[in-house]
């Protein structure tokens, strides 16, 4: 539906300025996010399945450089659900799902984004008036970061700590309104701007926001695990750890958004790959396919491996987050730890193995993949940025190592949950068990050093219970695939495996022959393979990637639309196409600076004198 849209045409978004952009970005998010309440208003989506639509909206490319709206969605609204009571969810849903409202998550300060228990905004409660005063103290208690926050939400949830009866009970999240409804003006006690220009997702309208004794009604405070009752007494929550349920969330989400910027780098690097030819291996002889190279095939395939192994752990992540809050809301919260450990440690693994790999496309793309148009640069910068954004990497890995350790303390006095039952077998097996160099034995290896190895068994069992129903030739590309993303991990991360496992030197000689061979089988389905996530030509953006190849031609009109080459290249008087000769000709001589003025100062001065015989 949205391919056909010509909103998406025109300038190229490099071309226009900071203040353009934005302007572009709403009018885009507008034809897109309307699309969606169509789709809700004629039943074919619904607030419980938005994932999947929201999702592949903001991932498919057609908001190139992410929405001013993304955070409505994705955090806006998954607070709501997650922090407001049912009444407060009947007030808000309908008006935030209908976009009748638009909201944004402020919780990060200047001064604190990871250690949020050092948020300074205040939220005080004053009985007398039923009423939350909020308040900026300094500096750095200003909101900053918050997308759609500058110019266009006009209510965000506000994680602010709670003051009441004066004593701090620590952060709480509060629905605010920021901006009139009518007129969208900033309301009295509001300071409220945009961050400036970022690396990249420069089209989302990162905000900031301060309050200057800022007062809301006690019913915006989010009460559906902690309440402040009229009188001011604090009603504490089940678990301290429920308030950020809204982050667990979107770092879920964050996995799937990998496996679209993923798959869409690598199809246009394969593609590209398959079209470029350079240097011959005999003199003589066609040049070659850059794909022919191992070299470039050791850069691409891994990712096309990449990109199915995440989308299989999201899959199955999506599962694990969906039946863990079942049992919370049945008040169970034993799985609570182990959800929020996987989710920390899958989204910083594949955030950071997605920015990794779409670099290594740009690169494997040369010179064309540092062009704009190529769409890689953009991609890198969005994918780059999830490193960073809920939850900075190091500190969810951190995260993921507390709740290692502590399971792995605890070893013989509790039972495992699923994801961590491989710890048992791999305590008892360090050293004891011989090395294998099979899919099998390299996931018994990494087991034991417990990188990545969720990522790996879970691809590999999926693909084992899919190759019972396709057919044989299938089965044995998935399995390359599998192998393919194991070996190249084990080569990578020889280090680890070599101190806490007795593989040796023969059998990482081996593994590396065996890497080499499965690049050589995947060959000829690696266009194939990229083809098979069938994404649009309209989703990649790309002048490298697009289905018919023709990228050389692309790249020419893409570099006519520079404003630069608005002027003919010919830049002649007498040539022009349209053949207005001697029309060009004045208008030219009407540029020298000499015609600017009637006379030239030059003719009083010397010229007249001179002629008058006075010089
Ligand atoms: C399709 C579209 C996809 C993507 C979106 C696209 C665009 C959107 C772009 C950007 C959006 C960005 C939004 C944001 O960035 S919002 C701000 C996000 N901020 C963060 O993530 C902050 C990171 N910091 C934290 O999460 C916490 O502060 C941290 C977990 C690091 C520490 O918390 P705290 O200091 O309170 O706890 P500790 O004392 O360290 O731990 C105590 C105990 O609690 C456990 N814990 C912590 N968090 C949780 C949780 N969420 N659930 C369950 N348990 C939790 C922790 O492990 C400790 O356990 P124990 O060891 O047993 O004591
Ligand atoms: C594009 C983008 C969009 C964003 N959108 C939003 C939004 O909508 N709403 C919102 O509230 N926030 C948003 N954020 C903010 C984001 O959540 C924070 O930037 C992020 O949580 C990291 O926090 P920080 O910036 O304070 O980094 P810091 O914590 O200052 O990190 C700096 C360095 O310190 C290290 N470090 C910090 N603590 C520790 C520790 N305990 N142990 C070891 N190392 C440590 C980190 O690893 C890192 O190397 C956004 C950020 C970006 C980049």
């Amino acid at each position: 539906m949205l391919s056909k849209r010509e909103v998406f045409d025109g300038v190229p978004e490099e071309y226009l300025s900071h203040k353009e952009r934005y302007e572009n970005a709403i009018r885009n998010s507008v034809v897109a996010f309307s699309l969606v309440r169509k789709m809700q208003e004629e039943g074919k989506t619904s607030i419980n399945n938005y994932r999947d639509v929201v999702g592949g909206l903001l991932g498919s490319s057609v908001l190139r450089d992410g929405s001013p709206l993304g955070l409505h969605y994705i955090m806006f609204m998954p607070a709501i659900l997650n922090q407001a009571n049912e009444e407060q969810q009947e007030k808000w849903l309908p008006r935030a799902w209908n976009c009748s409202i638009i909201g944004s998550y402020a919780q990060t300060e200047l001064g604190h984004g990871t250690f949020i228990r050092g948020l300074e905004t205040t939220a005080t409660y004053d009985a007398a008036t039923k009423q939350f005063v909020l308040h900026s103290p300094t500096l750095t208690a200003y909101k900053w970061w918050p997308g759609g926050l500058g110019q266009t939400a006009n209510y965000c949830i506000v994680v602010a700590q709670l003051y009441t009866k004066g004593q701090c009970h620590g952060i709480h999240s509060f629905i605010i309104q920021v901006r009139d409804e009518e007129t969208h003006m900033p309301l009295p006690g509001i300071k409220i701007g945009e961050i400036g220009a970022k690396l990249g997702l420069n089209a989302v309208n990162n905000g900031f926001l301060g309050f200057d004794n800022y007062r809301i009604p006690r019913t915006n405070m989010l009460m559906k695990h902690a309440q402040v009752l009229e009188d001011g007494t604090y009603v504490k929550s089940r678990h301290s750890k429920l308030n950020y349920g809204a982050m667990v969330f979107v770092r879920v989400v964050i996995v799937f958004d990998m496996v679209n910027y993923l798959s869409k780098a690598v199809t246009i690097a394969t593609r590209f790959s398959a079209v470029r030819r350079q240097c011959q291996l005999k003199a003589g002889e066609t040049e070659c396919q850059i794909l022919d190279y191992v070299t470039q095939q050791h850069k691409l395939f891994v990712s096309i491996a990449a990109a199915h192994a995440f989308r299989i752990t999201a899959n199955k992540l999506w599962l694990t987050f969906n039946e863990v809050n079942e049992q919370l809301v049945e008040g169970n919260l034993q799985r609570l730890p182990e959800l929020h450990a996987l989710a920390c440690c899958l989204k910083a693994v594949t955030t950071a193995d997605t920015a990794a790999c779409v670099e290594r496309c740009r690169l494997a793309c040369g010179g064309h993949g540092y062009m704009m148009s190529s769409s890689l640069p953009l991609t890198y910068g969005l994918v780059t940025a999830a490193c960073t954004y809920e939850g900075e990497n190091t500190v969810l890995l951190l995260q993921t190592a507390r709740f290692l350790v502590k399971t792995y303390q605890q070893l013989d006095s509790k039972a495992l949950t699923p994801t961590v039952a491989y710890l048992k077998t791999a305590a008892a097996e360090r050293f004891c068990v011989g090395w294998s160099n099979t899919t099998e034995g390299i996931i018994r290896g990494f087991q034991v050093v417990a990188m990545r190895v969720i990522i790996m068994s879970t691809f590999n069992e999926e693909v084992q219970e899919m190759s019972r129903t396709v057919s044989p030739q299938l089965k044995e590309v998935l399995h390359q695939l599998v192998d393919l993303y194991c070996t190249y991990w084990a080569l990578e991360k020889l280090s680890d495996l070599l101190l806490y496992t007795p593989i040796s030197q023969k059998e990482v000689e081996s593994l590396r022959l065996r890497y080499e061979e499965t690049l050589t089988n995947l060959r000829p389905n690696a266009v194939g393979l990229v083809d098979a996530f069938d994404l649009r030509d309209e989703m990649l953006q790309s002048t490298l990637g697009s289905y018919d190849g023709r990228v050389y031609e692309r790249l020419m009109e893409e570099a006519m639309k520079s404003p630069l080459n608005a002027e003919p290249m010919l830049q002649s008087t007498l040539g022009s196409y349209d053949g207005r000769v001697y029309e060009r000709l004045m208008e030219e001589a009407m540029k020298s600076p000499l015609n600017a003025e009637p006379v030239n100062y030059t003719f009083h001065k010397y010229l007249k004198p001179f002629m008058q015989g006075k010089l």
